[in-house]
């Protein structure tokens, strides 16, 4: 039997990074992996060319216990450096002193809206930036959910980023994402009562001062409506698209509606919606129920004309993993409901940035 991408991605785990610590999956060298249907492995280990040297040894290894592995028919690792290079489209583009900018290192910024709080869209943004680190991709997640930031709760991340010349912030890293939080500068208990010009300043900080280093992409969790953060990102970062996740009923949809009106009007596109919360099919009984209405997401995307990216279930799973700090793309990898939030991330990576 040809061997599964999940097998391959646990090998790879095996392999140390001798530059950057941890493994090569973890460290966010190993990108694009691509397992097909005979078994063939191919993947690129995108690295620092001053370090090319100590790299080859790794792919060296990499290829011989790969090649160990029952089911693996063949193995091609193509050895890129990434610091020279800006990506050519952001080479390409004019700068506009005034308007929006693209964040130096920074390749893709996509935003996760939502019109209406407690909808999901953290689960979602968490779960998305774990599936695609796990297809290879270099992703940052900055949690700018000013009045409600969970991400550091759902990634398992706890500490305040250390700064160390004082200017700059350290972000943190766990399940191969890059992340940072306002969450992380406050105290957990500590309210964010912060208005407008500190509101913005506390995002642009995040935006700028944080050491992303290279990523594909950044995804950033926005609070839920259409008031400040929304606006200062989209007017301070060159945002390539948002996602915008909604439950179905009809009062989700609505405010979903004022979401989508906002980023188009700040000229950004919408890459589609996300239905959470679609449907729950009961652990016990499998008896499958529509607790907020079914379908209303395809609907209303069909007559915006934006794509449907997928429908995520109300799952009981989802929740426990979440609040456990290791999303459920992590903790159960081959699951139904991983799937849910790995089908969001190849239609963004084809739609936007393969
Ligand atoms: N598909 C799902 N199945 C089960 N529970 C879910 C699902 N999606 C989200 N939840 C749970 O619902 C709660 C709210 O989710 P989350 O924090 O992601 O929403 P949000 O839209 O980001 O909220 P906020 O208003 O804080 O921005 C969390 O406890 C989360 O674990």
């Amino acid at each position: 039997m040809p061997i599964s991408r999940e097998a391959v991605l646990a090998v790879l785990k095996s392999v140390a990074d001798p530059i950057a610590g941890g493994d090569i999956v973890a460290s966010g060298v190993m990108r694009a992996l691509n397992v097909n249907e005979a078994g063939a492995v191919r993947f690129v280990l995108e690295i620092p060319p001053r370090h090319a040297e100590a790299y080859q040894a790794v792919k060296a290894r990499a290829e011989a216990i790969l090649q160990a592995q029952e089911g693996v028919t063949g193995v091609s690792i193509v050895m890129t450096g990434h610091t020279e290079k800006a990506p050519p489209e952001l080479r390409a583009r004019k700068p506009e002193p005034a308007g929006p900018e693209p964040i130096p290192g920074i390749a893709r910024i996509i935003a996760v809206a939502s019109g209406k709080g407690g909808v999901g869209k953290s689960t979602v943004a968490a779960n998305l930036a774990c599936a695609l680190a796990q297809q290879g991709w270099r992703v940052g997640l900055l949690d700018a959910d000013v009045y409600g930031p969970s991400q550091p709760r759902m990634l398992g991340v706890s500490g305040r980023p250390a700064s160390p010349d004082g200017k700059t912030i350290l972000p943190m890293r766990n399940h191969g994402v890059t992340m940072m939080s306002i969450g992380l500068m406050t105290n957990e208990d500590q309210a964010v009562v912060w208005r407008g010009p500190m509101l913005m300043g506390a995002l642009q900080q995040m935006l700028t001062q944080v050491q992303w280093g290279a990523l594909d992409i950044l995804l950033v969790d926005l609070p839920p409506g259409t008031g400040d953060v929304q606006m200062t990102l989209c007017q301070k970062a060159q945002v390539d698209g948002a996602i915008i996740v909604s439950t179905p009923q009809d009062i989700a949809l609505l405010d979903a509606r004022k979401g989508i009106d906002m980023f188009r009007q700040m000229k950004v596109p919408i890459l589609g919606m996300v239905e959470n919360m679609s449907t729950h099919i009961c652990s016990r009984c499998g008896h499958e129920e529509h607790v907020f209405g079914h379908g209303g997401v395809a609907s209303e995307a069909a007559k915006l004309n934006v794509p449907l990216l997928a429908e995520v279930p109300l799952d009981l799973q989802i929740r426990l993993a979440s609040d456990g700090g290791a999303p459920i793309t992590v903790s159960q990898p081959d699951s139904a409901q991983a799937r849910a939030f790995h089908d969001i991330a190849s239609a963004l990576v084809t739609r936007e940035v393969a």
